[in-house]
């Protein structure tokens, strides 16, 4: 536990997703400077489904991708800035572009078993002297040994850290232990994991994860993000010092940053509902859960059902449209019931 742990806050990226993109320039300094004040080591800054993201499938982000990275970049003292890419979401020019705006981290995101599309990316952020990320997300939808032969592709483009990334929450602690301790024994880069606190295991996820090894980890203030959120920055620290494991966040500051700050900016509050727990329960992408929510109420339908559903089809990040069509078979299913009672 010696080895000092680095801290990536995903604030300001996935909590995109719990605010539905809408952070403004304003916020996003504040929290940067709060952030970077803090200690943590890297601030990833961007739409929450990464560069180009800002679209009518993923919901447009307030403020422009330029501004975003911009704003981060210039209220980062000495924490790097970070963005995400997902491979044909965001292209190479996105990325040389992040990159000439001042972004020093790139995590390049693809679906648990299609590492084989990050090739040109990884490469590219090689390129431009990135710190360069392979994020493996949906991890628990494939097994272990499959999860490792994706990352040794990641590794074999030149990604300089893999993540085991658990997009829906829905991980147990045996489920991160195998897989982290799978990818020490068999990669030769650094190791990351990225938590959703769905199943209300994100601390305690993060923690196994460490145990097991990784070099980074990723945390946000209160948990921001997508579902249930992230594992919270100040909840993992507090009990990363209670077990001496080294990093360089201060605890007080990220206390008053999720308290005083983060909280009262929260549109709907990041937590463990029925909604967010059902995301970790059935393993759906935690960023679907504002998508199922809203047509759940427009349709009239339990969103739970509309989750179920999703699912079944094994539905990943992209396919945000397919709620729709689910919530209006559902609405139907109902009237032909009443119709049949009636
Ligand atoms: C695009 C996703 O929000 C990336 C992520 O944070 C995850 O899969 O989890
Ligand atoms: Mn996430």
């Amino acid at each position: 536990m010696g080895k000092q742990l680095v801290i990536n806050d995903v604030t300001l990226r996935d909590g995109m997703h719990a605010i539905s993109h809408q952070y403004s320039k304003e916020q996003i300094a504040e929290l940067t400077r709060l952030l970077d004040d803090s200690g943590v080591d890297i601030i990833e800054a961007t739409h929450g489904d990464g560069l180009g993201g800002s679209s009518i499938q993923y919901g447009f982000s307030k403020e422009t991708e330029d501004d975003i990275i911009r704003t981060a970049v210039e209220n980062a003292k000495n924490a790097k800035v970070g963005v995400l890419l997902l491979p044909g979401v965001g292209t190479i020019e996105h990325l040389e572009n992040a990159h000439q705006l001042g972004a020093q981290v790139v995590r390049v995101a693809t679906h648990c078993t299609e590492a084989d599309v990050s090739e040109q990316h990884i490469k590219a952020g090689v390129r431009l002297g990135m710190d360069t990320v392979g994020f493996l997300m949906m991890s628990h939808r494939t097994s272990p040994e499959n999860l490792l032969e994706e990352a040794k592709k990641m590794e074999s483009y030149g990604a300089q850290t893999i993540y085991v990334v658990d997009s829906a929450g829905a991980l147990t602690m045996d489920d991160v232990r195998s897989r982290v301790s799978l990818f020490k024994q068999h990669l030769s880069t650094k190791i990351g994991f990225h938590a959703h606190n769905n199943l209300s295991l994100g601390v305690a996820n993060s923690i196994v994860a460490i145990q097991e090894g990784v070099d980074r980890i990723d945390a946000s203030l209160a948990g921001m993000g997508a579902g249930a959120g992230n594992a919270a920055l100040e909840q993992l620290v507090a009990v990363m010092n209670r077990m001496g494991i080294s990093h360089n966040v201060d605890l007080y500051k990220v206390m008053d940053a999720a308290e005083n700050v983060m909280k009262p900016m929260m549109v709907r509050p990041v937590q463990i509902d029925r909604l967010s727990l059902m995301l970790g329960y059935t393993g759906v992408y935690s960023s679907f859960l504002l998508f199922a929510e809203r047509a759940g109420k427009e349709y009239g339908v339990d969103a739970r059902d509309i989750l179920v559903k999703i699912a079944e089809m094994n539905a990943v990040g992209g396919q945000e449209d397919w709620i729709i069509g689910v919530a209006q078979d559902l609405a139907k299913e109902k009237q032909i019931k009443r119709g049949i009672e009636i």
